[in-house]
């Protein structure tokens, strides 16, 4: 069962987070399917599945080295990792890129997204892959290789014959051969000529398929001239059509099998790597904008709910939470422990996936008293027509928040290359000597690859005035441009607030608390 917070929960915001009022859009990438608006003959989203292929393909089943680990970053000037697609992807993926959104995580999302927004089924996302650090083995194949070699490939990375001619069958319903790029296969060399290989190019159908049993294929690797270079022609033969006839049967069978077959593409990975069970829509999620001091005698706390809902339902709810203080009230004083919300309006306070997901948005933002502070959270949630009551609370412990360091993102910015970070931290926790550290995580330029490596720099707080129990300790350190958009956490002891970004912090100015 979900328990919030989880660090992967900024991959399913990625994953179901794609339109209306707030959106992580990584699905623009590949709008429209048809073509990439800036660059005439490519289609990013066959683009985005090459990828996945190309990273997957050099896996060694008997070592557990290799598979989707995101390898192909240094590897993208191979003869076997031929065309503009792999630099392409990894450039788009660097936007989501993160501490905890791996390259190789979403180079499978970017496949799940386009096969599931060019009209294919829902792949399911585990995540949790971990990036390579340097190329690895060789070994994609190539059109001009023989069968024999190219079922060798496939079953040392873990697939059958039969898994082999579905899984190029199903990457091939979609984009085509590059004349820029494969000018002998295609026999035009120029920029934006590409031959396709089905007549429905960008949707992810049986065409594929049912073209290559029905004689009508004008699949480049089946009817070229030279022989050699007809490797989907040898590929779909291969076990005398039996597969390519069970994906032409009907578009249902195409998509369940295409499904299977892309899961475990995705889901090879070295075997280190352990993934986690596939990302489904949360019911009802927390994000917490801001949780700070705003004087000695308050703390604000504000954020939003986003509930998994459907369109005849997401005007008909009403969201409260109940909190629980840190520290009872005192005998004689009472203490209301509702939190209001408002439903948000812009684009009706919904956002959407491609799978059919509807969020509502709800806000609350309040003042609580620090004398009693907050623990925790439970969220009711009231269908107004009804009067009918959920209560989601986290898997029966609440929604937690830690005061014991608080991030005082109103104090915090940055001049220059200069960041300023200021946490408030427990004095009960200063006094015994704990020190406040920021745990940064670095971005930097690594030879060979345009996507940055990550390093963690400690850098160290200074205690400065109280305000009320807490006391403000400052973090200062510099920052290059390359991570201007990066993440950090702040630390005191046991007690952390993780995952902060920074690039807020150039926009604003450091207020004085
Ligand atoms: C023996 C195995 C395979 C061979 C020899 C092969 C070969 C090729 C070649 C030569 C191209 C043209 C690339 C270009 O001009 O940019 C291509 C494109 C493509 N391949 Fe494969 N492929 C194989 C397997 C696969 C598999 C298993 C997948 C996915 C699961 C896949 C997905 C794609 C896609 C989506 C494109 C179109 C790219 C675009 O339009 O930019 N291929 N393949």
């Amino acid at each position: 069962e979900y328990v919030w917070p989880s660090k992967h929960d900024r991959m399913e915001d990625l994953l179901v987070l794609q339109g209306g009022y707030i959106r992580e859009g990584f699905v623009d990438g590949i709008s429209p399917c048809t073509r990439n608006p800036n660059a005439p003959g490519r289609q990013t989203a066959a683009e985005w599945i090459r990828t996945a292929f190309h990273d997957m393909a050099t896996f060694d089943k008997a070592t557990g080295i290799g598979g989707l680990d995101a390898s192909l970053q240094f590897e993208t000037d191979r003869a076997e990792d031929a065309g503009d697609a792999f630099n392409a992807t990894f450039g788009f993926t660097n936007n989501y890129y993160s501490i905890r959104t791996s390259a190789a995580d979403l180079v499978a999302l970017s496949t799940v997204l386009a096969v599931g927004n060019c009209g294919g089924p829902k792949i399911p996302l585990r995540v949790g892959r971990v990036d390579a650090t340097e190329g690895g083995a060789l070994g994609v194949p190539e059109p001009q290789q023989d069968l024999d070699t190219h079922k060798k490939m496939f079953a040392k990375a873990g697939f059958s014959t039969e898994d082999m001619i579905a899984m190029v069958a199903c990457g091939h319903t979609m984009g085509g051969v590059h004349g820029k790029t494969f000018p002998e296969i295609t026999e035009n060399n120029t920029e934006t000529n590409v031959v396709h290989f089905d007549s429905s190019d960008s949707t992810f159908d049986p065409k594929v398929a049912t073209e290559y049993l029905d004689g009508t294929t004008q699949n480049p690797l089946v009817v070229a001239h030279n022989d050699t270079l007809n490797s989907d022609k040898r590929i779909f033969a291969a076990d005398n059509n039996v597969t390519m006839k069970a994906l032409a049967s009907d578009p249902k069978t195409f998509q369940s099998m295409c499904s299977d077959i892309f899961a475990r593409m995705l889901d090879t990975v070295p075997s280190t790597v352990t993934l986690t069970e596939p990302l489904e829509p949360i019911p009802l999620k927390p994000y917490i904008t801001s949780f700070a001091l705003t004087n000695a005698s308050h703390i604000t706390l504000t954020g939003r709910i986003r509930l998994l809902t459907t369109s005849d339902k997401y005007d008909d709810e009403r969201i409260t939470l109940t909190y629980t203080p840190r520290f009872a009230p005192a005998a004689n004083a009472t203490l209301d422990t509702t939190i209001l919300t408002t439903p948000a309006n812009f684009q009706l306070g919904t956002s959407n996936g491609i799978f059919g997901e509807l969020f509502k948005w709800h806000e609350f933002s309040v003042a609580l008293p620090t004398s009693t502070s907050i623990k925790s959270f439970n969220v009711t949630v009231t269908r107004i027509s009804t009067g009918a009551q959920t209560l989601y609370n986290n898997a029966g412990r609440g929604y937690p928040l830690d005061d014991t360091i608080l991030y005082q993102d109103e104090q915090s910015c940055r001049v220059g290359n200069n960041a300023t970070l200021v946490a408030a931290v427990r004095k009960s926790v200063v006094d015994v000597g704990t020190s406040v550290v920021a745990s940064m995580a670095r971005k930097y330029h690594k030879q060979g690859t345009i996507v940055p490596a990550f390093e963690t720099e400690e850098w160290k707080g200074e205690v400065g005035k109280e305000v009320g129990e807490w006391v403000l300790v400052t973090i200062k350190g510099t920052q290059q441009p390359e991570s201007y958009s990066t993440h950090f956490d702040l630390v005191a002891g046991e007690s952390k607030v993780e995952y902060l970004g920074t690039n807020v912090l150039g926009q604003q100015q450091c207020k004085e608390l």
